[in-house]
């Protein structure tokens, strides 16, 4: 049921209003007698408990209908940012709860830079292999001047950071206490390259283990510190990383080290980079991370998980939300049970993935995997009256590649000889996802679009506020829900 509360005029306005001249105008007739006047009072009395009842009535009934929720389900393919946008929602929604968790996403953040190390270390034992003692490339040919040399230095360097391969392997065990998981999304055993990420099972309770006596008591939680981080735990690795932090720098500023990552299409645009860039801060004894910094922290999901907010959109009532957030999945499968009864799908399509394979299928071109994605989204039926919402993510990283000089139409030959700027290729992708939308869509809807960096809490802020609209205004129109 739809409710509209009448609009009354200001009360400035009737007291304003010169009553002769008010064709609205109900003041006491000018010459009533007591009698009259005793008579009008008590029908006003009257007509007031008529009023009351019938509001408690409305009341009643609002509070006997099923209450409103609106459910919101994050898809696309591995990496493309449904988690972060769903932190988004956290850091918006229930900030203290968000910060709260700052301890377990330092750990999440010190993995993640122990294992972008830990890749570099592999790249140059490979590469070192591959060379003869005087630093040429057995077995590239001609290209082989263009591979950098490996000099001692560097297999020094290698030794010296050899113990953050312990430090990625005791926070591996303790993010993933039953053993890393692997979800194969139907890709047979021996096409399947397992990641090297960590999985977090959503149904896992591993934020539990970084944190240090949050008071369950209102009062007192209000008082905790919530940044409090036991920087005391024999096991904590900050020690080991905070000890390692120059000669990180030296190995990532490097340029033999950037050309060979660079050569091996390793570069790292998105969370490795941003830490490795940051290493003096991030590795500081006292290091409790930043609002940005938990954006960052990568941590793949597996399974479902539902968060619950109660959220407001513009000036009408609050409303409860649930918002599902999945492991990235190849096939639809893992994700159809969730179909029934969603208000809402926010579909993130990473368009600066266009140079990108799937690191669990390295023969898919990830933009192409997305695309396919999105048209089995748009045309399955069970979800042909739900409204699909395109985050168009990772804009900042795709202006960044384009920037460098990657050329875009290396990659999506059908994009000729346009520009490669931002601007060009953004829009071209956004025409592609729309044809998809258009033809393959089971009914007539509107097409949500928006670009976005979700790692942006300023912006992505504004986006979800707009999404918010959009879904509930979506509802009211439906008769789904109360203004
Ligand atoms: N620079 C940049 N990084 C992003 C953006 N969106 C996500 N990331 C980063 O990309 C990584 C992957 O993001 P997630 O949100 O974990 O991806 P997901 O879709 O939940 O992935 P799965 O859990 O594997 O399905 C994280 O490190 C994010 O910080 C973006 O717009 N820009
Ligand atoms: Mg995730």
């Amino acid at each position: 049921m739809l409710v509209i509360p009448a609009k009354s005029p200001l009360k400035s306005e009737i007291l304003n209003y010169p009553a002769d001249k008010d064709p609205l105008f109900v003041g006491p007739p000018r010459h009533e007698n007591p009698e009259e006047r005793a008579a009008r009072l008590l029908a006003d009395r009257q007509a007031k408990v008529v009023s009351d009842a019938i509001d408690e009535e409305i009341f009643a009934e609002r509070k006997r209908a099923p209450k409103a929720v609106v459910k919101v389900l994050l898809l696309g393919q591995s990496e493309s940012g449904k988690s972060t946008t769903l932190k988004n929602f956290q850091l918006i929604n229930s900030p203290k709860a968000f910060r709260e968790e700052r301890g377990s996403w330092r750990a999440v953040i010190q993995f993640n830079i122990a294992r972008s190390i830990c890749i570099i270390l592999d790249a140059i034992n490979a590469a070192h292999v591959r060379q003869s003692p005087n630093g040429h490339y057995l077995d590239e040919g001609e290209n082989s001047k263009d591979w950098p040399t490996m000099t001692s230095e560097h297999l020094k360097l290698k030794m010296r950071l050899l113990p953050l391969m312990q430090v990625q392997d005791v926070l591996l065990r303790k993010l993933t206490p039953h053993g890393v998981e692997y979800d194969r999304n139907g890709i047979s055993e021996a096409t399947f390259t397992p990641p090297r990420e960590a999985w977090v099972n959503s149904s896992s309770q591993w934020k539990g283990k970084f944190r240090r006596g949050i008071p369950e008591n209102a009062a007192e939680r209000d008082s905790f510190d919530s940044a409090r981080i036991d920087f005391d735990d024999p096991q904590d690795p900050g020690v080991i990383l905070h000890n390692c932090r120059d000669d990180i720098i030296k190995l990532w500023t490097d340029p033999a080290i950037q050309k060979l990552l660079e050569l091996t299409n390793q570069r790292f645009y998105d969370t490795s980079g941003f830490f490795l860039d940051s290493i003096e801060r991030v590795t500081a004894l006292k290091y409790v991370p930043t609002d940005d910094d938990i954006l960052r922290a990568r941590l793949k999901t597996l399974g479902v998980s539902e968060h619950r907010f109660t959220l407001k959109a513009g000036n009408m009532l609050s409303h409860d939300w649930r918002i599902f957030d999945v492991g990235g999945s190849r096939t639809l499968a893992a994700w159809i049970p969730y179909f029934d009864h969603m208000d809402a799908i926010i579909f993130l399509a990473p368009l600066s993935a266009f140079d990108q394979t799937l690191e669990e299928a390295p023969l898919v071109n990830r933009l192409e995997d997305s695309m396919t994605l999105y048209k089995s989204i748009v045309s399955n039926a069970l979800l042909k009256n739900t409204d699909i919402i395109l985050f168009l993510n990772k804009c900042d990283i795709l202006r960044k590649k384009l920037e460098t000089g990657i050329q875009f139409n290396k990659w999506v030959i059908s994009y000729g000889d346009r520009p490669n700027t931002f601007e060009d290729t953004s829009a071209y992708l956004r025409k592609k996802f729309l044809g998809i939308f258009k033809s393959n869509s089971l009914v007539t809807r509107p097409f949500y679009c928006h670009y976005t960096s979700v790692i942006d809490m300023r912006t992505t802020s504004h986006i979800l506020e707009n999404v918010k609209d959009t879904v509930v205004r979506k509802n009211l129109a439906d008769g789904n829900m109360f203004l």
